[in-house]
């Protein structure tokens, strides 16, 4: 008899593009439920179970085990740093992570950069052997530069929009952003024939598309 795989989805942006990755992929994953508010979702036409979580804690929930596999940004693969596998590149959602700051900008002693991402911002600068003193903001992370709470800001960009709308230019790209497929170490033995089928069936389709 198959595994159910219990798999930890990213709610929000990602959500549609990856249930429509695992669609093409000849997964059977109804379309009615995109717009479910539904955290605990079962998919047994694909042997699936989805737990819908917020992107940040879908490491998390696959580190400790209560998720068998989760489909989560490389961004916060980088920030939280958590002990799983990353079995492949999804190709989806793809966008950058770079520092942004005002055209005007000049180096400044100890900038202040604002960040929803302290781990990977601190890492960067502090790698460059530049001192940064790093603000942990939660949204809206261009507003810092434009009303002086932060020198700098890193954040994602993706079309750019954000940061034509507001005057700020990207000065550094840090990283390409695309969205992964994770495991639990543990699930990763046990489940390994279902895991692995279901990486074949996901790579010949992104396979397919490039
Ligand atoms: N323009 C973008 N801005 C932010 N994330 C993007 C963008 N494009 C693609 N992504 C990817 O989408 C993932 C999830 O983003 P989403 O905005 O849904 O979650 P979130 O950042 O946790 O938002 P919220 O705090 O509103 O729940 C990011 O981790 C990143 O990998
Ligand atoms: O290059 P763009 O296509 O404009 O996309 C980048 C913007 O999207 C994200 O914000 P999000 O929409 O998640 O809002 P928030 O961070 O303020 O919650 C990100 O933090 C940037 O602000």
């Amino acid at each position: 008899m198959q595994d159910i795989l219990k798999v930890a989805m990213p709610k929000g942006r990602i959500y549609k593009q990856a249930s429509r990755l695992f669609r093409e992929a000849g997964l059977m994953i109804p379309e009615d439920m995109d717009d479910s508010r539904r955290l605990i979702i079962p998919v047994p036409e694909a042997g699936m179970e989805f737990i819908m979580a917020k992107p940040v804690d879908v490491p998390t929930y696959v580190e400790y085990g209560v998720a068998d596999i989760g489909v989560v940004g490389k961004d916060v693969l980088m920030e939280e740093d958590r002990d799983v596998y990353e079995l492949l590149d999804l190709g989806i959602a793809r966008c950058r992570m770079s520092v942004i700051g005002l055209p005007d900008w000049q180096p400044v002693l100890n900038p202040r950069v604002a960040t929803k991402y302290p781990n990977v911002a601190s890492q960067y600068f502090r790698e460059r052997g530049q001192q940064v003193e790093v603000i942990k903001l939660n949204g809206s992370i261009e507003l810092a530069p434009l009303i002086g709470l932060a020198d700098r800001i890193v954040d994602m960009v993706e079309t750019g929009q954000t940061l034509r709308d507001n005057g700020l230019v990207e000065q550094e790209e840090i990283f390409a952003i695309t969205t992964r497929l994770i495991a639990n170490r543990v699930s990763y033995r046990m489940k390994n024939a279902t895991i692995q089928a279901l990486c074949d069936k996901l790579q010949l389709m992104i396979a397919s598309v490039r």
